[in-house]
Order: structure tokens, then sequence, then C-alpha cells
């Protein structure tokens, strides 16, 4: 199994065009008015040309959600203590959260994983319930050092990369990503002002709901996190080694690993988006494999699918993670998929095509 990252990113090819031309001309025959199926047909053609298929098949699906716990909650940046990563994974296996409940309906099933949740879930990892890919108990605080080592960033996504491509060996053809952690919505807004420019005050929100004094700590502790830290934001690894999360980085392997394997990946919320964008700051073709699920209410998130360039298929006011999100956006995947797949074109339904006047098909 090839996890190293630097050979995973030289594999990473953008999405073959002749085949999204090819997809593209079954998609403008279908019996439909030209393009009256949206934004769906868009998804379909970069299914088909993921899987360089025209019957491209999502049917088995995952979530894989990635814990990780974070000292700079030590600066108080969440309405919520610590303590509540290791609670909510044991409620994920107990089957009781929110992802459990989202992909069930979605028929996807939920892979938990131990990033560095600062607890010992050892037990749960022995019983095969969670993969246990513990980096450390928790980053650093980032307002005073490093989150991270090298090392460590490296370890997490080649972590990530190793859990794509295990659950892609399953037989899993569409990947979902998700996150808990208490606090990362900040180590999430440090990694989009890096990468985008933007100052933390333009790229910072309220996370599980802090209030206003909160929030501006948040920001002053962001604003403190960069400049003691001074992340290359040329260098994808220094920056989620300094001011990224070990849940962050296993979601960025998680996507290369798809993108490599040519697996399509729906990425979730704020915390999803920022693991993109390190997945993306190394192997930019990895983008070509991304679906965004949703545009989270989260304060940034917007501007964060802008510096992916990805348009999301829901809004739905959600602003949780775990991955609900992409279990919710899974069945309108799964949808375009058969678009394609079923769907008649005007010559083999038998219905007559448009006239050559005032057409758009012609
Ligand atoms: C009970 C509970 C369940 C959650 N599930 C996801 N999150 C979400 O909230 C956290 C990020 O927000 P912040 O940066 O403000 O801490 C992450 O754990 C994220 O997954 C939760 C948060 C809580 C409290
Ligand atoms: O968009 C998200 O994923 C999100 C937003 C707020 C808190 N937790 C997650």
């Amino acid at each position: 199994m090839n996890t190293n990252l630097d050979e995973v990113i030289l594999g990473i090819r953008p999405v073959d065009t002749v085949w999204r031309s090819k997809a593209r001309a079954r998609l403008n025959d279908l019996a439909i008015p030209l393009n009256s199926l949206g934004n769906l047909l868009d998804l379909a053609e970069q299914l088909a040309a993921i899987q360089e298929s025209m019957t491209p098949s999502v049917k088995r699906k995952m979530i894989v959600t990635m814990a990780g716990d974070h000292g700079v909650c030590a600066e108080g940046v969440s309405a919520f203590p610590q303590e509540v990563t290791p609670q909510m994974v044991r409620n994920f296996v107990a089957g009781g959260a929110a992802i459990n409940v989202l992909a069930e309906a979605a028929g996807a099933g939920v892979t938990v994983v131990d990033m560095g949740v600062a607890a010992d879930l050892s037990d749960l990892a022995a019983q095969k319930k969670i993969l246990g890919y513990k980096v450390a108990s928790g980053t650093g605080n980032m307002a005073v050092g490093p989150a991270m080592t090298r090392e460590q960033a490296i370890k997490a996504v080649e972590a990530g990369i190793e859990i794509a491509t295990r659950l892609i060996g399953d037989g899993v053809e569409l990947l979902g990503t998700g996150d808990m952690g208490i606090g990362n919505t900040t180590p999430s807004a440090a990694l989009l002002s890096v990468f985008s420019g933007k100052t933390p005050r333009q790229v910072t929100g309220r996370g599980t709901g802090i209030g206003d004094a909160a929030l501006e700590n948040k920001i002053r502790v962001i604003e403190q996190a960069i400049a003691c830290n001074q992340p290359n934001p040329r260098d994808a690894i220094d920056v989620l080694a300094r001011v990224g999360g070990f849940e962050i980085g296993g979601i960025a392997g998680l996507i290369l690993g798809a993108a490599y394997h040519r697996v399509p990946v729906v990425v979730d919320g704020f915390i999803s988006s920022a693991g993109a964008l390190v997945a993306k700051k190394l192997a930019p073709a990895s983008v070509d494999y991304m679906i965004a699920a949703h545009q989270s209410l989260e304060f940034g998130h917007r501007l964060m699918l802008e510096e992916l360039s990805l348009r999301p298929i829901l809004n739905l006011n959600l602003r949780l993670g775990e991955g609900t999100g992409a279990a919710l956006a899974f069945p309108i995947v799964e949808a375009a998929s058969r678009v394609i797949f079923k769907m008649l074109t005007f010559t083999d339904a038998g219905v007559t095509g448009p006239g050559k006047e005032d057409s758009a098909h012609a």
C-alpha cells in the first residue's frame, strides 16, 4: 500500500478532459431541454470523468469522521470544553449522533478515526469500533508555539491517505469527510487566513456559538498564533504543522488518497474545507475529485469555498460538522450518477429533439 505523501502527490492527475467532453456530449443528448437538470449535470460529468466510465457507480458510500483535540482550547476559543471530543466519539460509536442518523438515512457507513484525541480511546480501537491513528494527545497551543511538528503533520496526512486506501480497497466508491474536535474552527480559520491572505477578522466565525467578546478573543488568538508561528503559505505542511490540527491533516490525507485512487470525495463544512485547502495546496489537481456538500453557516466558509473554486450542493444553514452535510449530499451525488447511467437520449427514447430555430441545442 503506497501511503508515501510525496509519491501520492506526484500520482494525482487532473480528471481527463476527453472523458469530460464525452460525458457532456451524452448529457447534452438526454431527452430533456438542454441543461434543465442544472448542476446535477455538472456532477454527473464530474463522476463519469473521475471514473472514466459512462456508468459511474457511487453506491458504496462512507463518511470518515476524523477526531482530534486542540491545545488552543486553553485560550477559551470554544463554547464547549475539550472533554466533549472523546464524549462525542463514544456517542458516534453508540450510534446516537447526528452523523449516525444522517449517514444511515443516506445508506452510508461511518468510520470514526482517533487522529489525536486528548483521551485514551484504545478500548474502542481494540474492539475495532474506531480506527486508532492517534498522532499525539491533542495539539500544542498554537497561540504560544507550533500546533505540532512537521513530522507529525506528515504522519497525520499519511494516516488519511492510508485510511482512504483501505476503504477504497474494501470497495467504497464515494467518500465523505467529517470532523470532531472541540476548538477546531480556530485552526481552520487560521489555515484559511494564511492560505488566502485574508485577515483573521475576515475569516473567523462563532463555531459552536460563542458570544461577541469570545469572538473578539478568538480573532486575537488567531492573530497571535500566526504572528508567533510565521507559517510559510507556500509550504502547506508547514502551515498545517504550525496552525493546523491532527484531524484536519487526516482529512487532507483522506482527500489526497481519494484523488490518487480516482474516487470522488464529498467535502463537508468549514473544518473539512480547511483540510481540503491543505490538500489543494499540496496537489492542486486533487480539487477535480472534490465535491462541496454544502455552504456552512460558519462565517468564512463562503470564502473557503471560493479559495477551493467549489460550488456547494446544499445550503441548509448547517453549522455542525461531523460529516453531516456530506451525508446529506450523498443522495444527490448518487442521483447524478444515475442521470448519466440510466436516462435515455432523444434517439434512444424516440423523443423528438428541439427544432433548429431558437434552440440552445443547435
Ligand atoms: C456536542 C457537540 C457536538 C459536535 N459535533 C460537531 N461539533 C463541531 O463543533 C466543534 C467546532 O466548534 P468550536 O471551534 O467552536 O469548538 C467541532 O467539534 C465540530 O465538529 C460539535 C460540537 C459540540 C459541542
Ligand atoms: O461548518 C462546519 O463544519 C462547522 C461549523 C461550526 C462548528 N462546527 C462545524
